[in-house]
C-alpha cells in the first residue's frame, strides 16, 4: 500500500540501470494492494508457501540477471543464449526462495522485454510506442514458440490441457495483452486520480479480465478462471478505481479469490511487465 514514487527512465542505454528498474517494477506489483488472491506486503492472498519478504528476496536476486539480458540484447544475441540467462535467474530465484516459484514467469516475460531494451536503447533516446514488445516478436517468435517445453511444469500442463498459450504465446505475439489492455487501464486509472497505485489496481484487475492466466485454469479450472475474468471484469464495469469505494470493491474481490484459492500469478506479472514499458516507451 505504499506510495513509493516512480522513478522515471534514467535506464534508457545502461543495462545496470536496466536491471534496477526491472527490479523496482516487481516491487512495485508486490506494493499494489488489493491485488484479487495475490501476495503484496498486506497479506499473502490465496497462498501459504510464499509471502512478501519471499518475493522481496526473489525480486533482489534477479537483478544481476537482468542486466546479463539487457547487455545479451545490446549485442543481439539469440534466444538460445537469453534462455541460459533466463535459467540460471530461476535457479537464483529458488536459491533464494527455498525452491518457491515467486516470478518465473516474470524472468521470461520481463526479461525478454529488458533484453529488448538493452537493444532498442540509446542513451536520450526512448523506444517508440510499441518498440519493445514488436522487437520481441520480430527477434524471437520462432525460437519462443518452438522451444523445449517444460512437461511437469503446472503451467505447460494447464497449456495443453485447456488448450490456451500461455506465457510463451503472449511474449511470441509482442505481449498484446500488455500493449491493448494493461497500458490502456493503467493510463484510464491514472486518470481516475485516486493515485497510482490504483491506477496499478486498475491495471491488475483489467489484465486478469483479459488473460488466459495458467494459474488460474492450473488451480481453479475452466469455472475458476471464468470466475476470477468475469468478477474483475465486473469491477471495471462499475466504473474501476474512479468509483466511490472502489478500494471496499476491490478488497471483498480479494476475499473472493482467496476464499476459492485463486491466484492470477500471470497477470500480476504482467502488470509488472505493463509498468516497465510505460517507463521506457515514449507514451503513443
Ligand atoms: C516458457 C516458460 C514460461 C515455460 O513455462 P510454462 O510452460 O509453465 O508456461 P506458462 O504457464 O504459460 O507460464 C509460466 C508462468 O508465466 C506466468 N503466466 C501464466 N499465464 C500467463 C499468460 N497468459 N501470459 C503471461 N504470463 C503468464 C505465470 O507465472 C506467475 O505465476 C507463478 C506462480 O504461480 P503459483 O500459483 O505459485 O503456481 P505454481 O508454483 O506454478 O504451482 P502451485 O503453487 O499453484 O501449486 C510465478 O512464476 C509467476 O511469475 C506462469 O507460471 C519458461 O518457464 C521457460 O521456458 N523458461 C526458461 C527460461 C527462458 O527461456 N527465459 C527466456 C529469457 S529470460
Ligand atoms: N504478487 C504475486 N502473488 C502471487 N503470485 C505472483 N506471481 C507474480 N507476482 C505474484
Amino acid at each position: 500500500m505504499s506510495a513509493r514514487p516512480v522513478r522515471l527512465a534514467p535506464a534508457v542505454g545502461d543495462p545496470a540501470a536496466l536491471a534496477r528498474l526491472a527490479v523496482e517494477v516487481l516491487r512495485l506489483e508486490l506494493d499494489t494492494y488489493p491485488k484479487p488472491g495475490l501476495v503484496s506486503r498486506i497479506d499473502s492472498g490465496s497462498h501459504d508457501d510464499m509471502e512478501a519478504a519471499t518475493f522481496e528476496a526473489s525480486a533482489a536476486a534477479l537483478e544481476p540477471y537482468f542486466a546479463d539480458l539487457a547487455e545479451a540484447g545490446a549485442q543481439g544475441l539469440p534466444m538460445a543464449q537469453l534462455r541460459r540467462i533466463g535459467l540460471a535467474a530461476e535457479a537464483a530465484m529458488r536459491a533464494a526462495t527455498g525452491g518457491v516459484n515467486t516470478h518465473r514467469g516474470a524472468i521470461f516475460g520481463l526479461g525478454l522485454l529488458v533484453s529488448a531494451a538493452g537493444a532498442l536503447a540509446a542513451p536520450g533516446h526512448r523506444p517508440a510506442p510499441f518498440a519493445l514488445g514488436a522487437h520481441v516478436r520480430a527477434r524471437h517468435a520462432g525460437a519462443i514458440l518452438d522451444g523445449p517445453v517444460l512437461l511437469h511444469a503446472p503451467g505447460a500442463r494447464a497449456r495443453r490441457r485447456f488448450r490456451v498459450g500461455g506465457a510463451p504465446a503472449e511474449a511470441a505475439a509482442g505481449f498484446p495483452t500488455l500493449y491493448r489492455v494493461g497500458l490502456p487501464a493503467l493510463h484510464r486509472g491514472r486518470r481516475a486520480r485516486a493515485g497510482e497505485e490504483a491506477a496499478r489496481v486498475e491495471a491488475c484487475l483489467a489484465l486478469i479480465a483479459a488473460l488466459d492466466d495458467t494459474n488460474l485454469l492450473h488451480r481453479g479450472g475452466e469455472a475458476g478462471a471464468r470466475f476470477a475474468r468475469e468478477a474483475s471484469a465486473a469491477f471495471l464495469a462499475a466504473g474501476g478505481v474512479g468509483q466511490d469505494g472502489w478500494r471496499d470493491r476491490a478488497e471483498a474481490l480479494h476475499r473472493a479469490f482467496v476464499a476459492r484459492r485463486l491466484s492470477p500469478g500471470g497477470a500480476a506479472d504482467l502488470l509488472a511487465m505493463t509498468l516497465f514499458v510505460d517507463q521506457l516507451e515514449r507514451a503513443p
